[in-house]
């Protein structure tokens, strides 16, 4: 649900398949990120990177950041086969206005990347959430 100090949005379907993607075939992979606490600093931390990258901060600047970590979570959790449902928008309404680019979309992915050592995931299981991000990059670039 959302939580005190998100900001409303249009209304929207929700559905799993906002999420852009199935769920890993690997009953191990919600451990190895720690559960839902790891997932939660993994996001916060990734959230804390982006915002000041200079790189990408910009895009963020008018974002509602409650909601941003609050879906996410609920996103990486459901593709780590964790215990929650996606209850966001779909990755090219999220998207659509913002005019990411590769470049972008790659500084997000390297700081995914440092989020997910400092939680200790292992490398492999990094790379299976990566392999399931890699394809939405065609719903998130729009230049
Ligand atoms: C595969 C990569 C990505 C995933 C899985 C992802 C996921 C999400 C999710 C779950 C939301 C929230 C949806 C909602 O509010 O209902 C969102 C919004 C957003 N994303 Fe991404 N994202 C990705 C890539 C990027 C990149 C590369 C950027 C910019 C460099 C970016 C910038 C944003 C911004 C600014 C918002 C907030 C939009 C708003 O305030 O309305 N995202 N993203």
């Amino acid at each position: 649900d959302t939580l005190p100090g998100e900001l409303p949005v249009d209304p929207y379907e929700v559905s799993n398949a906002n999420a852009g993607a199935e769920p890993v075939d690997n009953p191990d992979m919600f451990a190895a990120f720690h559960g839902q606490a790891g997932i939660d600093r993994i996001v916060d931390d990734l959230v804390d990177r982006v915002t000041v990258d200079p790189r990408i901060e910009e895009i963020f600047r008018a974002s509602d950041l409650v909601r941003l970590r609050r879906t996410l979570k609920e996103q990486f959790c459901y593709l780590l086969d964790g215990p929650c449902d996606y209850t966001g928008r779909d990755m090219v309404a999220a998207h659509k206005d913002q005019g990411i680019t590769t470049r972008e979309f790659n500084a997000l992915v390297e700081s995914l990347q440092f989020a997910m050592d400092t939680e200790g995931v292992p490398f492999a299981m990094q790379n299976k959430l990566i392999a399931k991000l890699a394809p939405m990059k065609r719903d998130v670039v729009t230049r």
